[in-house]
């Protein structure tokens, strides 16, 4: 199968209970919740992504014609020799739309944890290390398991209290980027304050200026 990539960098984790972690991201072309077209942003299901994920001219992306060529790209991208602590995190877009058994098993053959951050509209393959569900209001979520679940908060129509029953190690609450951010972020830290279920997690890549 072909992949499109949007790009491919190496950066720290910014968000959710992997935060500060050194990582590779591939970054997905295309997204089923959002054409990622600005003109079509307020018709989307998705309205408020923060994420350029049209085509495969960023940094590092491109069109790979096999599993093992861009398990060789990502492992191209790891600062350290050796392969201890590799990790790597497949986003979007949605990645789900196109990660598969042949990558998963080329990039642990390259000796990757595989992160995975997901909307949580399709089912995720087996084999991903630590799952990441992200759910959107006026989506269905079909993947209810995972490592944490990362609400981007709020959205109107969702309580948080409603994810607890589905089967995830961490709930995490991220407030919402853009214009109503400052709110969003005090809205944030008292509903984690007042429900211990749930962590804060704030986008730390954006605050230190890193991609
Ligand atoms: C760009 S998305 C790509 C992965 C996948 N499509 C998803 O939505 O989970 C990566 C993460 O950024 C979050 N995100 C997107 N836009 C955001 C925003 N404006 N503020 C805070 N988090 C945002 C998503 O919820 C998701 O957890
Ligand atoms: N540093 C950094 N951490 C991230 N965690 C999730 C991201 C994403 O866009 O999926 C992201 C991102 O874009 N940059
Ligand atoms: S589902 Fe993810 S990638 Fe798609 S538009 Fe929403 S935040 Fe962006
Ligand atoms: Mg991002």
């Amino acid at each position: 199968m072909t992949y499109a990539v949007k790009e491919l960098f190496h950066t720290l984790q910014g968000e959710g209970g992997q935060t500060g972690r050194s990582a590779v991201f591939c970054r997905f072309a295309g997204c089923n919740l959002w054409t990622g077209r600005e003109a079509d942003r307020a018709t989307a299901v998705c309205q408020f992504c923060d994420t350029d994920f049209i085509g495969t001219d960023g940094d590092g992306g491109g069109k790979f014609e096999s599993a093992a060529s861009l398990a060789t790209a990502i492992a191209a991208a790891w600062p350290a020799p050796g392969r201890d602590r590799r990790f790597v995190v497949f986003t979007g877009g949605e990645p789900l739309l196109q990660l598969d058994k042949a990558l998963i098993d080329a990039v642990h053959a390259e000796g990757f944890t595989i992160a995975v951050e997901s909307n949580g509209t399709l089912a995720a393959p087996a084999g991903i290390d630590w799952l990441c569900v992200s759910p959107k209001a006026g989506s269905t979520i079909v993947q209810k398991s995972g490592q944490e679940l990362k609400l981007v908060y709020p959205q109107s129509g969702f309580d948080p209290a409603d994810f607890l029953k589905l089967d995830f190690e961490q709930f995490w609450l991220q407030p919402m980027d853009g214009p109503q951010q400052a709110a969003n972020i005090a809205a944030a830290t008292r509903y984690c304050l007042e429900n211990p279920r749930w962590r804060l997690s704030l986008q730390t890549h954006k605050m230190i200026g890193i991609p």
